[in-house]
């Protein structure tokens, strides 16, 4: 395998990697750090873990080094905690030659980041929507001179979803040059690579490692399938067992909404596990202060939704759960990705009910690999039962006492006036929608659940027969 040095890397850069601990490249810096220091635009996909951050980190801090001046690269990516976790490793890997970075994100100081961005800082790390907003709102600083535009975790970037951020690129991409470098990564480049090589317009250089099966295979994949109102009982014999057979452990746990992130670490904490929640629905001073307790092992369990899914890279974690299976085969490559990262080994166990096994399918298609059971003794869980069911709903009492449903309401009326729409038109809209969901929702569910009292039934009639069958063979003479 080559060295550091062979892939035109100077010394110093090479010496702080050692540093770091980083002495080997990995495949995807192999590949890709070559034609961008050549000057090419580059595409990277490969799997979680696999130091992709490194692999545009170092040629650009290289090129920096050889012409400083700012602002030379911004770097865009879907969350705050990932734009810190990007920034800080420019910042220790650029160390020698002074870096200046500036961090601009939704959450923060807007006046502290306008001040930060006019001083021309190297390196920008930032989230759409807060940096459009600069943009929008600021000529103090200017990004026509910038050499590389990046954006991390590229195909969430680009999804439009529930969190969209094509309207902000529209406006940063108009601030940036047409003649610039562009680097686009991700585990999950492929969906999207057509609306990608729009924005790389430079002949990009595309790698992609080679392996059908999109996760690592350090990766024990499990699965667990569960009546919904036994969920919370598994959950809690699991983290018991893990909590009694490991001294050091480290959990993080996948959840779908913020108020079911919130209620599930009420829950824990009232078992005296130590745990702690990260969600949109919290200030950002406490999200960042949260992850960082968990980084340093004071809380030993993290719950979070789907806006810890991407990038974070926190090598202690062991396990990984799924408390809802993810609806899209990409977002569960992301969420088990947080374990089992740069060679180490980790778990991840899916809660899977009776009606989330299509989706199971549609994952182990997609991943190229199949889930395995995991192994519980259901006895141990059932004799929990009743207690964890009554402690989630004495938690549910106690969310709802609290303003937690009002501030969500309070949160989307405001995006939704940000958005130029009116919110009481917006609300009478989604009511529509939502019946129509509903009514479509029960008439899937009994054509499932048809179906699977269907293959029930012929399952049970082959099982009678075989018995059938053996106890006449058992009789013969
Ligand atoms: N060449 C290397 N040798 C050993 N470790 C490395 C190397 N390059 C990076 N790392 C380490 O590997 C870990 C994972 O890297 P990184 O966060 O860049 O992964 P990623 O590919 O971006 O993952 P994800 O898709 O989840 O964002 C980090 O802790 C990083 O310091």
């Amino acid at each position: 395998m080559s060295d550091f040095s062979s892939l035109g890397l100077s010394d110093w850069l090479i010496q702080q990697c050692k540093q770091m601990g980083i002495s080997k490249p990995t495949p995807i810096q192999v590949n890709c750090v070559p034609p961008i220091l050549e000057g090419r635009d580059c595409m990277g996909c490969a799997k979680t873990g696999s130091g992709k951050t490194a692999a545009f980190v170092l040629p650009v801090l290289q090129k920096l080094s050889e012409d400083p001046y700012g602002i030379f690269c911004l770097v865009l990516t879907p969350t705050r905690e990932l734009a810190y976790q990007i920034a800080e490793q420019f910042r220790v890997l650029g160390k020698p030659m002074g870096l200046r970075d500036c961090i601009i994100v939704g959450g923060m100081d807007m006046i502290k980041q306008a001040l930060e961005l006019s001083k021309k800082p190297h390196i920008v790390v930032a989230t759409p929507g807060r940096l459009a907003d600069h943009i929008r709102s600021s000529n103090t600083f200017s990004m026509k001179k910038i050499q590389f535009l990046i954006l991390d975790e590229a195909d969430r970037l680009l999804e439009q979803g529930c969190a969209d951020f094509t309207k902000d690129l529209e406006v940063i991409l108009g601030a940036v040059p047409a003649k610039r470098q562009t680097l686009l990564f991700s585990a999950t480049l492929t969906d999207t690579l057509q609306e990608l090589k729009g924005i790389a317009m430079n002949k990009p250089f595309f790698w992609e490692s080679k392996s059908e099966v999109r996760t690592v295979e350090e990766l024990d994949q499990r699965f667990i399938l569960t009546p919904e109102k036994v969920k919370d009982a598994y959950l809690v014999h699991l983290i018991q067992k893990f909590q009694d057979e490991h001294d050091d452990w480290s959990i993080m746990i996948f959840t779908s909404t913020c108020k079911n992130c919130q209620i599930l670490t009420m829950m824990l904490q009232k078992f005296h596990f130590p745990t702690i929640a990260l969600h949109s629905m919290m200030k950002q001073k406490q999200r960042f202060a949260n992850l960082s307790m968990f980084k340093s092992s004071v809380y030993k369990i993290l719950i979070a939704t789907d806006v810890a899914s991407r990038g974070l890279d926190i090598p202690t974690v062991q396990v990984v759960i799924n408390h809802n299976t993810p609806g899209l085969p990409k977002t569960y490559i992301h969420r088990v990705g947080r374990t089992a990262r740069a060679g180490r080994h980790g778990v991840s166990i899916t809660m899977v009910t009776q009606y989330d096994i299509h989706l199971v399918h549609s994952i182990e298609e997609n991943t190229q690999t199949k889930l395995k059971e995991y192994p519980v003794e259901e006895k141990e869980v059932l004799k929990i039962l009743t207690q964890v069911n009554v402690t989630r709903r004495e938690c549910e009492i106690q969310l709802e006492s609290t303003d937690f449903d009002e501030k969500k309401e309070i949160n989307k009326r405001k995006q939704i006036i940000l958005e130029g729409k009116d919110p009481d038109v917006e609300a009478k809209r989604k009511a529509e929608l939502e019946k129509l969901r509903g009514e479509k929702k029960k008439f899937k569910d009994r054509i499932q659940e048809t179906i699977q009292n269907k293959q029930f039934g012929m399952q049970k009639k082959k099982l009678m027969k075989q018995k059938h069958a053996q106890k006449k063979k058992a009789e013969k003479p």
